[in-house]
């Protein structure tokens, strides 16, 4: 029996599995897959790996063979040729920083389902108008935080988001609060010393503690 049951394979299931997606920045794929596994049995088991390091992709292949119970998101998809790349390693969804008109139509007729973000609401019209209702928000800290996602619940009612950049263990509650947040992200439990130590104990506190916030 899988510890974790989708509803269904979208976007809004995997953000339904867990109240956090954190998101990861590695460039070594045993310690992907350390972490991997300590985010998982915390409770975590939506996990972004950002395209950030020249060994992202292989740390994506390494984490879905060795770590299956993983929802694995490749993050910072900006370009279109990595929608393949990220799918051939392994990755369920596709998590972007940011969205240009060129990369939500490539998004929109991915294979994979993808989790764009945006910033303002003209941002968020225009990739619900595509099909995304579920959207990232992001730098959510900088850009209105949990006040911005109140506004916007009125105007724009069809449209939920997981901010997602600058929250932290405090801040998260108030983001989860929102009418309109399906799930929050952030690297907050993952703390750049103890990943660089591989102080798993420490991270694993810090992913149960975001994994028993309330929404
Ligand atoms: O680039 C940042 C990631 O999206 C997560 O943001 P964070 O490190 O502020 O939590
Ligand atoms: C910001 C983020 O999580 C990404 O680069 O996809």
């Amino acid at each position: 029996m899988p510890r974790f049951q989708l509803k269904r394979e979208t976007i809004a299931g995997y953000a339904a599995l867990a109240p956090v997606i954190p998101v990861v920045t590695v460039d070594d794929p045993d310690r992907a897959v350390a972490l991997a596994r300590t985010l998982v049995e915390a409770g975590l088991p939506v996990v972004e790996i950002t395209l950030r390091t020249s060994s992202a992709l292989r740390c994506i292949e390494a984490v879905a063979r060795e770590v299956p119970e993983a929802v694995l998101a490749a993050g910072t998809v900006i370009r279109p040729k990595q929608i393949e790349e990220a799918a051939d390693a392994g990755a369920r969804f596709l998590v972007s920083p940011g969205t240009s008109p060129r990369m939500a139509e490539a998004l929109a007729e991915a294979a994979l389902p993808a989790m764009p973000a945006c910033a303002t609401v003209s941002e968020a019209l225009h990739l619900f108008e595509l099909g995304f209702d579920l959207l990232k928000f992001f730098p959510a800290g900088s850009s209105g935080g949990a006040a911005w996602l109140r506004a916007v619940a009125a105007p724009v009612p069809e449209v939920r988001f997981c901010p997602t950049g600058g929250l932290d263990g405090t801040s998260a509650p108030d983001y989860l609060a929102c009418p309109n947040v399906a799930c929050v992200g952030g690297s907050w439990m993952i703390p750049k010393d103890a990943l660089a130590s591989g102080d798993w104990a420490r991270i694993g506190t810090l992913a149960r503690e975001a994994a028993a916030l309330r929404r």
